[in-house]
């Protein structure tokens, strides 16, 4: 089986981002909601992105944006791809693919097999779905460190690309790859030492435990 792919959420100082890509992290995200203690400004995402440059694939994390703030932030980090982690429809995501020309991720929140089975509507909208975990009401859509039942996905052959994430962390991403078979992990929390601080030894971790799977 080929290794995931490692997605690592949340970067926020040059330092992390320098973390992910000597671990070689295939995608970093930056994260343009500013209730999360993750949140990058378009000037802060600017500079990190200009260092990022062909090192890193670098993916914009948006919960329900509007055109405007895609727009600034698309152009300002020079995203790779959008990855929309609110409510947005299948004919909202198919929009701003055309819109904006980059790759569409859509995060799914899962608490059941009927929410894995959403995916398929997003088939021809988007180019990944990425199974995350349910958070509880009023709390973050998502960097919340909270695992779902893996095996709601366990060798999910759908019609579009997918990844998966929730509550990952070095010591469980190698029995998350196995159980699931997924080709893409996502962390933010289980490479952190506190919410937003991300820990160079723990995304080093991360990689080399998904390298190891
Ligand atoms: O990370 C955030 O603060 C965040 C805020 C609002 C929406 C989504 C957010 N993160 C999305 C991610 O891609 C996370 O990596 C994913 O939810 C997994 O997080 P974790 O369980 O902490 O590893």
């Amino acid at each position: 089986m080929p290794t995931a792919a490692i997605k690592i959420c949340g970067i926020s100082t040059p330092e992390a981002l320098e973390a992910a890509i000597r671990a070689r992290a295939d995608h970093i995200g930056l994260v343009f909601f500013p209730k999360s203690p993750r949140a990058v400004t378009s000037a802060d995402a600017a500079l990190l992105s200009a260092r990022a440059e062909g090192r890193i694939n670098r993916v914009g994390l948006f919960v329900d944006p509007d055109d405007a703030l895609l727009a600034e932030a698309v152009a300002a980090a020079r995203l790779d791809a959008i990855q929309l982690h609110g409510a947005e429809t299948p004919e909202r995501a198919a929009q701003l693919r055309s819109r904006f020309g980059i790759p569409v991720w859509k995060a799914l929140s899962v608490a059941s097999a009927a929410d894995v089975e959403r995916a398929s509507a997003y088939a021809q909208a988007v180019d990944l779905v990425l199974f995350d975990a349910r958070t509880p009401k009023g709390a973050l859509p998502g960097g919340m460190g909270l695992a779902f039942d893996w095996n709601l996905v366990a060798n999910w052959k759908g019609p579009v690309a997918w990844g998966l994430a929730g509550g990952l962390e070095p010591g469980n991403v190698a029995e998350a790859i196995r159980r699931t078979k997924t080709p893409l992990v996502d962390t933010s929390s289980g490479v952190e030492i506190a919410p937003g601080v991300k820990d160079a030894d723990r995304i080093a971790a991360f990689c080399a435990a998904v390298a190891g799977a």
